[in-house]
């Protein structure tokens, strides 16, 4: 089997993407964030109070015939940005791009952070990290890809998201389409169940490479890209009017300042991040400060390469044994 769906971005500024989903019989279509950094999935439903409900779809399991609720279980997730939701499992029929899996845990949500309840155009998450950072109790439940990985004509799914443009997200196959050369594969560590990989160093605008393994994870589900505070004020410190602002909880700088790419190495091949990705946003709608799409890692704990950096390149994540990442160039 195979899938292939769209990866939508929710704003003007690729906050976070969308993918439609179908949940159920007869089917109901919910637009959610497909997050390599998490396990859940989990969706607002008719469960969720109305009150934390602005504008998302819903997944009604009474109106499925096929959906069956998972007695006794309950889940509980914190992300790294401090949003959060818990609720209720069911299981039901759950297609991405026509890959269908039966019996997927389906997480209702029960109550979810006023961020979630803020961002209308997501009606929840599917995790695709490894199964392992599972947050349903008293069993943890398999993601999507985990179900769907027998039926795979190969056991990979691709990432392919785009700057201020429609992506998509492929399974089962590799799109020879979708990237050019050669696909450079490094080794994942999947404990404790992110995509866990290094960068083998970067460089600022045409400086020189600085070789160094740089161990984070490729996560989906997070905007930005998060690195050593080294490495970050080197970047910035090529950019005039940049400042480091414990106001703004990271680095801006004047919008009319002109950035350097930001290249980054998997292996021996380079991948580099165009000015424009890490111009982010505007602080607010009418300021001409600007905030950057490249901030420091130092409160995270991990350096995170989030859709700045995976927008630049066509990524494979390998489900393989062991696992595996790879980038190519499009
Ligand atoms: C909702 C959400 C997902 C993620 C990344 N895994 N973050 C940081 N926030």
């Amino acid at each position: 089997d195979t899938g292939s769906a769209a990866a939508i971005p929710i704003n003007e500024v690729d906050i976070a993407y969308v993918t439609p989903v179908t949940i159920g019989t007869p089917p109901q279509t919910l637009m959610l964030d497909l997050d390599t950094g998490s396990s859940d999935l989990w969706v607002f439903s008719s469960l969720t109070p109305s009150n934390q409900v602005r504008g998302q779809e819903i997944y009604s399991p009474t109106k499925s015939s096929t959906s069956k609720l998972l007695s006794g279980h309950t889940w509980s997730i914190r992300y790294g940005d401090g949003s959060g939701s818990r609720g209720t499992v069911y299981t039901d029929n759950f297609t991405i791009g026509g890959l269908e899996v039966k019996s997927q845990a389906v997480q209702a949500a029960l109550e979810v952070s006023s961020s979630f309840t803020q961002e209308q155009s997501l009606d929840g998450l599917v995790g695709l990290g490894f199964s392992a950072l599972n947050t349903v109790r008293p069993s943890s439940q398999l993601t999507f890809f985990d179900n769907a990985r027998p039926n795979l004509d190969e056991e990979v799914f691709t990432a392919d998201l785009k700057y201020h443009a429609t992506g998509s997200y492929d399974f089962g196959f590799i799109d020879s389409k979708k990237y050019a050369g050669n696909i450079t594969y490094t080794a994942v560590q999947q404990s404790p169940g992110y995509w866990t990989h290094s960068l083998s160093g970067y460089s600022v605008g045409s400086g020189a490479f600085h070789a160094s393994q740089i161990s984070g994870i490729s996560d989906t589900g997070t905007t930005l890209l998060y690195l050593p505070t080294a490495i970050v004020t080197a970047y910035y410190r090529q950019v005039q009017g940049a400042q480091n602002s414990q106001y703004y909880g990271g680095y801006v700088f004047p919008c009319s300042s002109t950035l350097p790419t930001f290249t980054f190495g998997i292996e021996g091949a380079r991948f580099t991040i165009p000015a424009s990705y890490i111009n982010y946003t505007r602080i607010s709608p009418t300021s001409t400060t600007c905030y950057g799409g490249l901030q420091s890692s130092s409160g995270l704990g991990i350096n995170i390469f989030g859709d700045v950096a995976l927008k630049a390149a066509f990524v494979v994540f390998s489900g393989t044994n062991p696992p595996r990442i790879g980038f190519a160039i499009k």
